[in-house]
């Protein structure tokens, strides 16, 4: 059980670490380095200095057992691997990072000042993250409709990201019920890879927003580029998660649709400038005007100093 303190029922925002996210907080950055690490040490330091030096909040790992993520019956089915030629659960193995080495992530994560958590695709993954004091715990797309990880993940206390790609609104209400919304970021997500423009709905985020108004909405985006993921930004969203990758002609699945390191940095850069511009949606004449108004009106009009804040900030 964590010793972190939920930010309380009702509240919109979320605690990672000594970070928070939510409306009106910084956009929280993840670098997800999933399996894109290919199960070598030196590859996910790397991944994690390219998300350290871009300025990415944290990066994030997957955890299985294999064992019991492996449907039996895929076990012995061989296949060519970079290693050579191995059964498919030796494969799951060899992509999988033990005790020893998420110690020696944790400590170079720590080195270059980024968090790191992970999304445990079974209980004994849950189990095993929660000898690392992370500041969340992520729910892949794929596990949103089992019950028994979701309520091993609400046990630890600590926020978890609730991703809802490839969910329907009633299973995405059901998964709500079962994690408690005190504690949950949500993502939306299409899980396709790479997903395609026209099915990234990402008017959906608002749509969340509206039905979960005490939970801060994010975005786990797969597709390829960077523009649409900058869109979710501007339609409100709170966290954002991208794979990253070394070189998109890496072997491995997910290589294809992660962004490089030139990608990310822009991503983060521009991130950043998107939210400094979405300001607090009251309507003011800044100072820096003044000077642009006295050239450029013909009539002056009147302004009252009341009537420099007519509206209500836009609820986001
Ligand atoms: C697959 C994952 O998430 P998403 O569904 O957001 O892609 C994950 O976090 O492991």
């Amino acid at each position: 059980m964590s010793s972190i303190t939920p930010i309380g029922a009702n509240s919109r925002l979320r605690q990672f670490g000594s970070k928070t996210a939510g409306p009106g907080q910084p956009v929280y950055i993840t670098g997800e380095i999933g399996i894109n690490h290919n199960g070598d040490l030196e590859n996910a330091f790397a991944l994690i200095d390219v998300a350290a030096e871009a300025g990415c909040d944290a990066v994030k790992f997957q955890k299985r057992t294999p064992e019991i993520c492996t449907p039996r019956d895929q076990w012995d089915i061989e296949r060519d691997t970079p290693w050579g030629r191995m059964t498919y659960i030796d494969y799951r193995h060899r992509v999988e990072f033990g005790e020893s080495e998420y110690q020696a992530i944790s400590e170079h994560c720590a080195k270059r000042g980024i968090d790191w958590f992970a999304s445990p695709w079974d209980t004994e993954a849950v189990a095993f993250l929660e000898k690392f004091d992370l500041p969340a715990h992520k729910v892949a797309s794929a596990s949103l409709t089992d019950d028994e990880l979701l309520r091993a993940l609400r046990a630890t206390g600590r926020t978890i990201i609730l991703s809802t790609g490839m969910s329907t609104p009633k299973q995405i209400r059901h998964a709500v019920e079962v994690l408690g919304s005190d504690n949950i970021l949500m993502c939306h997500a299409t899980s396709t890879y790479p997903a395609q423009a026209e099915e990234l709905n990402l008017r959906v985020i608002n749509t969340l927003q509206a039905e979960y108004p005490n939970v801060p909405i994010g975005y786990s985006g797969h597709e390829t580029g960077l523009q649409t993921t900058l869109a979710a930004v501007a339609l409100g969203a709170t966290f954002v998660e991208r794979h990253i990758t070394l070189d998109r002609a890496m072997w491995g699945s997910d290589q294809a649709a992660s962004v490089e390191p030139q990608g990310l940095t822009r991503l983060v850069r521009d991130i950043r400038t998107i939210e400094a511009s979405l300001g607090d949606g009251v309507k003011k004449v800044y100072e820096s005007e003044l000077g642009p108004m006295k050239k450029l009106r013909r009539v002056p009009g009147v302004v009252a100093e009341s009537e420099s804040a007519e509206t209500e900030p836009v609820a986001v």
